[in-house]
């Protein structure tokens, strides 16, 4: 038997967007950062980043890839919808995406982030691009974002089994012993405060899945390894408190401390982004061998089977709940399933209040 969709006449694969050549950096940078007041010597400093890799992101790949996996999930469960992919920072624009499905007939999307949490940065500025795409596109379809899943069992799995596998490439005289740092992008404290209906959704949906995670292993290895959440890429302006400690001075402390050995795990990211092959796989692991400290980098979730087939569960899911049925919501750890809209007041814009998508009152 087919799996209904209705209302949903297609998916919409929405992401952040990255430069693809040289060329393309300082626009990027320009798209990303207009009006967020980050300093010069920070724009200049990333830009070196992406030069360093020939001025290609690794995300739109990533994306790429994403999207053919997904096609091929959604066929193999017998599911015949059209699947468009869209950025907030570069091509393919979300906007141009939603012309050309409403050219296509597109009545009604389920929009799938590449990103996992609470914040303003992660969801409502999301929800700001998904309004904007749609403002004023004759025929435009209805997009509904789909809610978060940092707790998905397709997301915590495979966050699991890169934990164990990259605990497992640890010499072994320093595996017992190795301190689990569970790494995600820093945003501004008062970001994190305002994250969420009651605030603080940020640190503490990346806490439930640490220690979800954490605990797993335990069930895998029989130790329960010592941890702590840790935070890459700040940027904004240095007077500005971001969440920390930087990834960074937590390998440095670690190091004085005595701790053997370190998993990176970068729970905050879905795929390998740049802050990943750069601020953890570039920087922090050079940092690690400056200090002798043996360190490896757990995968992300990128195209593992269980999290493509995460995107089919949460678009069969929301179907049913939109056509009025009882679904059973699948979540882990100590947070219950996300909303399915969130509420007026949660993750406001720092610069003040836009229109957003696939909110409670809209
Ligand atoms: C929470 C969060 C996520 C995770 C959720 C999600 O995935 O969306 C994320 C993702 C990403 N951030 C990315 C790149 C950048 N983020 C920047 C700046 C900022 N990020 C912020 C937060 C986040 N960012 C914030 C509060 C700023 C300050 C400016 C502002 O308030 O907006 C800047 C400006 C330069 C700098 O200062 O670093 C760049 C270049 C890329 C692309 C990577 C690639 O190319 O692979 C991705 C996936
Ligand atoms: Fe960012």
């Amino acid at each position: 038997m087919t799996p209904d969709t209705s209302p949903y006449d297609a998916v919409l694969l929405v992401s952040f967007g990255g430069p693809e050549k040289p060329e393309d950096v300082v626009p990027f940078l320009e798209n990303v950062t207009r009006g967020r007041g980050i300093p010069r010597e920070r724009l200049e400093e990333v830009g070196q980043h992406y030069y360093g890799f020939g001025g290609r992101s690794p995300i739109n790949d990533q994306n790429r890839a994403f999207l053919a996996a997904l096609r091929e999930d959604l066929a193999g469960a017998g599911i015949d919808l059209p699947v468009y992919w869209g950025n907030r920072n570069w091509d393919p624009y979300l906007r141009d995406t939603v012309q050309q499905m409403a050219a296509d007939g597109i009545t009604r999307a389920a929009c799938f982030v590449t990103s996992a949490y609470s914040s303003y940065s992660s969801c409502r500025q999301y929800r700001e691009n998904l309004f904007d795409a749609v403002d004023g596109v004759e025929g435009a379809p209805v997009l509904d974002k789909l809610r978060l899943y940092f707790n998905h069992p397709g997301f915590v799995e495979p966050a699991v089994d890169a934990t164990l596998a990259a605990l497992a490439e640890l010499p072994a005289d320093v595996r017992d012993g190795a301190h689990l740092a569970f790494v995600t992008h820093s945003i501004p404290d008062t970001m994190n405060e305002g994250s969420g209906p009651e605030g603080g959704a940020y640190v503490a949906q990346h806490t439930s899945l640490m220690t979800e995670v954490v605990e797993r292993v335990r069930q895998e290895t029989g130790r329960h390894h010592p941890h702590q959440l840790v935070f890459c890429s700040r940027s904004g302006a240095p007077h500005i408190p971001w969440l920390e400690p930087d990834v960074n001075d937590h390998l440095e402390r670690l190091h004085a401390d005595g701790v053997p050995g370190v998993v990176m795990v970068p729970i905050g990211f879905v795929s390998d982004h740049m802050e990943v092959v750069y601020d953890l796989d570039t920087e922090a692991l050079a940092t690690a061998e400056k200090l002798g400290l043996p360190a490896t980098r757990a995968a992300t979730a990128g195209i593992d089977p269980r999290f493509v087939a995460a995107v089919r569960d949460l678009l069969l899911e929301r179907a049913a709940v939109e056509r009025g049925e009882d679904v059973v919501r699948a979540a882990v750890g100590d947070w219950p399933a996300c909303w399915d809209r969130c509420a007026a007041h949660c993750c406001p814009n720092p610069r003040g209040e836009r229109p957003a998508l696939s909110q409670v009152d809209a």
